[in-house]
């Protein structure tokens, strides 16, 4: 094979090629990531800052050229503090498709425990929908949420530790609106509630509905930055949305959110 490629009167090596198109990928993948979040229009100055450094690199402008790389330098400490949860979300994502992830085909043919039985993940969902489904019947206000490969981090302090099965009495008592217990999120991990009133992070994300109040935003923030899945019933239109990574859907029907349990919880490990 040619190491060198002949484009225009220009050369090029194949290694080139590769380094540009790992390059587009990772804007892209960072686009799609920020797009809809604030840090997008710090991601668009950066893009452009480094545009003009190339330019005029390109057009050997050494004055312009040294301050801007000196700016550039700084700037990547700047880049890791400013864009920390991107960043953070960012290694999440990649981490989902590396070969040992658990979605993955590798982890799927050599996990050990692949023929086990879902007895559990499936009383949690069937738990968990029923719950949700009577509760959006009746206009009750709820936010659930399924905690997968880590734990979420909240404040204890106003939080009530429960640990207890997932059941939808329980469930649909907590929710019930003169339980002291109502106000705030409930954290489900693995085949336990772990805990009720949970304070969770607002998305600022300025693409949400507007109609879309703190329920929902606190749904989508703690999805932003984890790994995580949140189910909202809306009280005033008794309908039922999840956020998953940081992306609202909203008034999906029961078995919706039964699919997307399953996928979540069974086909995941499957
Ligand atoms: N940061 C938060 N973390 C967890 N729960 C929250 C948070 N902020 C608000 N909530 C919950 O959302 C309720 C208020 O919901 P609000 O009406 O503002 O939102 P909404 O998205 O319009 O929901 P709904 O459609 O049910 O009215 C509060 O009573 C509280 O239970």
């Amino acid at each position: 094979m040619k190491d060198v490629i002949h484009f225009y009167g220009m050369d090029f090596r194949w290694l080139n090629v590769l380094d540009l198109l790992l390059v587009v990928f990772l804007v892209i993948q960072l686009y799609r990531l920020l797009k809809g979040s604030l840090a997008f229009n710090i991601f668009l100055g950066l893009l452009v800052v480094y545009a003009v450094y190339f330019l005029v690199r390109f057009l050997e402008m050494p004055i312009l050229s040294n301050i801007l790389q000196n700016f550039i330098n700084v700037g990547i400490i700047a880049i890791i503090i400013i864009f920390q949860p991107e960043i953070r979300k960012f290694l999440l994502v990649l981490g989902k498709k590396t070969p040992l992830s658990k979605d993955s085909f590798l982890t799927k043919l050599f996990l050990p425990d692949k023929f086990k039985s879902y007895r559990e993940e499936e009383h949690v969902i069937n738990e968990i929908v029923t719950a949700v489904s009577h509760l959006a019947n009746r206009n009750v206000g709820a936010l659930i949420i399924i905690a997968t490969t880590y734990r979420v981090k909240f404040d204890s302090a106003a939080s009530i530790t429960i640990d207890s099965n997932v059941s939808a009495r329980l469930i649909e008592c907590i929710f019930e609106k003169g339980s002291p217990l109502h106000d705030g999120a409930l954290i489900v991990v693995g085949h336990r509630i772990l805990a009720a009133k949970v304070i969770l992070p607002v998305s600022d994300n300025p693409d949400l509905p507007t109609r879309v109040g703190l329920r929902h935003r606190s749904a989508v923030g703690i999805t932003e930055h984890s790994d995580n899945l949140a189910i909202v019933v809306s009280e005033e239109r008794g309908t039922i949305s999840y956020a998953e990574d940081g992306t609202l859907t909203m008034d999906v029907s029961p078995e919706d959110l039964k699919s997307k349990l399953y996928t979540l919880l069974v086909d995941g490990y499957a």
